[in-house]
């Protein structure tokens, strides 16, 4: 049977929206464990920049995994969607007091302060939400492109920094995905069971 990416999209949402309160808080802890022992093998300075995201939509909370980050002195920024062109995105600064915003999707976003922007080459780590991820690192979005259109100038130039990571829940794994040309491949995946490296 094929399968195509709103197919996958919708297959892969309801599972992690029916994951229960108890796997979610499990789960965001051992995925806060696992990204903490994975930075310790990266050859990042050690205190760093770190792009983040705020859980949405039955997501691994990331919640605690921020509050770790922060109690380390890593600098974190969060996604902010382009005012004007709403395609791209902005990694702005994410202190405990920054004043917030929500976007159009229902989700947290830092008021566009543009003395906080950070530009994509100065982060040291991108965290990256994501709906599904395959054995071969590809990964499947939202649906919005905005990762992969605020990316692409990265991939294409082929950049060392930052390193790209993606995050998810066990259940967001499947064997492959069909992949498109402006796909940007993920080199590191954790899982609250697994870091996935190619
Ligand atoms: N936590 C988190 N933040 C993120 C992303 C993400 O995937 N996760 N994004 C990653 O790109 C960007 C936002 N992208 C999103 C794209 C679609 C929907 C969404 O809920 N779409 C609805 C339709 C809503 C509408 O169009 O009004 C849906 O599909 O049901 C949410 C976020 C930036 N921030
Ligand atoms: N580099 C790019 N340049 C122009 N258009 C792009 C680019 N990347 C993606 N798009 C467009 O964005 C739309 C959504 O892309 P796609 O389905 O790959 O999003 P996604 O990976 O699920 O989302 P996200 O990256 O936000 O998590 C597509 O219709 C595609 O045409």
């Amino acid at each position: 049977m094929h399968i195509n990416r709103t197919e996958i999209r919708q297959l892969i949402r309801k599972k992690r929206l029916s994951l229960s309160e108890l796997v979610q808080e499990n789960a965001a802890r051992a995925l806060k464990i696992n990204f903490i022992q994975h930075i310790k093998t990266l050859k990042t300075p050690l205190k760093c920049r770190i792009g983040i995201y705020f859980s949405n939509d039955g997501e691994v909370d990331t919640s605690l995994l921020i509050k770790e980050l922060w109690s380390r002195k890593h600098s974190l920024y969060l996604p902010v969607i382009h005012p004007f062109n709403g395609t791209t995105l902005y990694f702005q600064e994410y202190e405990e007091n920054s004043p917030m915003t929500v976007n159009r999707y229902g989700i947290l976003e830092p008021k566009l302060n543009c003395s906080q922007i950070c530009p994509l080459a100065q982060l040291d780590i991108l965290l990256m939400p994501l709906v599904a991820f395959d054995d071969h690192g590809n990964r499947l979005g939202m649906g919005g492109g905005f990762y992969d259109k605020t990316l692409a100038r990265y991939y294409q130039e082929n950049w060392q920094q930052p390193q790209l990571i993606g995050l998810a829940h066990q259940c967001q794994h499947v064997a492959a995905l069909p992949v498109e040309s402006w796909d940007v491949p993920l080199k590191c995946i954790i899982t609250p069971e697994k870091i996935y490296q190619w």
